[in-house]
């Protein structure tokens, strides 16, 4: 049976709606959907079999097909069958394992998934005829595709391997203005008294640090070894990353082009009923970049699903000049979206979660 909603419904589709929407043929799989790869909020994208090195990143535009693009500007193909390396500073696309056949009231937004993002590989999803990255339009028919470009480690992948997602959504339904008082009100979406509720809630970075010995964060090691994606508790912390610690001032100055891993000031809470994305918090200072993965599942953070005291892990970057960071300072914000429903399951409820729960914390791939 396909989805049916009311003339008003609003909001973000829940796992089991996503499991109809594929049922239903509008999410079709090349090879069937793995069990956990629908997730409380969205949708786990897989690597199609080969990827294609490009000279340049590019947007198709109203009057192209991805694949038209991909001829034209391809520099080499690359079969991923069980294991290929994608290098630092280069662009690859690869044709993903789902396609889109959708009702025309639903469109999808895609993100890295959260493990990518801590690595520092850049991606986006780029759909036929696409004006922009990582927004497919309402009714969207045709394939997806993913745009791949390490930026500090090599990494390894293979097809199936699992680097970006997509959620479904029926309209738009943010949460502002007095809603949003009430939520922080009544759920604490943030521990902070008197947090900025403008344009969602800002989330400071914590340079006081965790821990004996103040632990805020890690800088990327250059030149450091291949890490393959799909590998847990494989590296060792100290081969890829320089720890940092609190300085006396809780300062930190961001080199310009180096990425580094720190964590938010805040608590913060997502709602079983909500889901948020973690958004720049002004596009308009672009001295430094926070987050590459924006997505946050409903129940993350939540007591009821193990989370309480879960801190937000932001990956950032400096651009041209060096910057300054102060304690508490605003990095980012977290805008709140109703669900359609609540998911069956929620983030960290023994749904093998890696960041329940978390405090400063590397991508899973790292033993600690
Ligand atoms: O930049 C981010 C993005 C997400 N999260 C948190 C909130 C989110 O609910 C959780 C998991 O994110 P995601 O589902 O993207 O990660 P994953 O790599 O799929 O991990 P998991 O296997 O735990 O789902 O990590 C952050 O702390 N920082």
């Amino acid at each position: 049976m396909p989805l049916a909603f009311g003339p008003t419904d609003r909001g973000i589709l829940p796992d089991r709606m996503i499991a109809t929407l594929t049922s239903s043929g509008g999410i079709i799989t090349s090879v069937p959907l793995a069990d956990d790869q629908i997730q409380p909020a969205s949708l786990d994208l897989r690597l199609g079999e080969v990827a294609y090195r490009v000279r340049a990143s590019f947007l198709p535009g109203p009057r192209a097909t991805v694949a038209e693009r991909i001829d034209s500007l391809k520099l080499h193909e690359i079969a991923l069958g069980d294991g290929a390396v994608l290098e630092t500073g280069c662009v690859y696309i690869v044709p993903l394992q789902e396609s889109l056949a959708l009702p025309a009231d639903l469109g999808a937004a895609a993100n890295p998934k959260s493990s990518t993002g801590r690595l520092d590989v850049f991606t986006r999803v780029i759909a036929d005829t696409a004006r922009s990255f990582d927004r497919i339009e309402p009714g969207y028919h045709g394939p997806l595709y993913l745009e791949i470009s390490p930026r500090t480690f090599p990494v390894l992948v293979r097809e199936g391997s699992r680097l970006a997602q997509m959620r479904f959504h029926r309209g738009r339904s943010l949460v502002a203005g007095d809603a949003l008082v009430d939520l922080q009100a009544r759920e604490g979406l943030v521990d902070e008294e008197g947090a900025d509720l403008a344009e969602g809630v800002a989330v400071g970075v914590d340079l006081a640090g965790f821990g004996p010995d103040g632990l805020i964060g890690y800088r990327a090691k250059h030149h450091s070894g291949l890490i393959d994606v799909d590998r847990r508790a494989r590296y060792d912390v100290a081969e890829y990353w320089e720890p940092l610690h609190a300085n006396r001032g809780k300062t930190l100055i961001l080199d310009p082009d180096e990425f580094y891993i720190l964590a938010s000031k805040q608590a913060v809470t997502v709602p079983p009923d909500f889901a948020a994305e973690m958004v720049p918090f002004d596009p308009l200072v672009g001295e430094f970049r926070v987050h590459y993965a924006g997505f946050f599942d409903p129940g993350f953070g939540c007591d009821e699903a193990g989370g309480h005291g879960s801190r937000a892990v932001l990956e950032v970057r400096s651009h041209e000049v060096p910057f300054i960071l102060e304690h508490g300072q605003t990095v980012g914000r977290l805008v709140y979206e109703h669900m359609l429903a609540q998911p069956d399951q929620l983030y960290g409820e023994g749904i093998g979660s890696n960041y329940q729960a978390q405090g400063l914390k590397l991508s899973k791939h790292f033993r600690v």
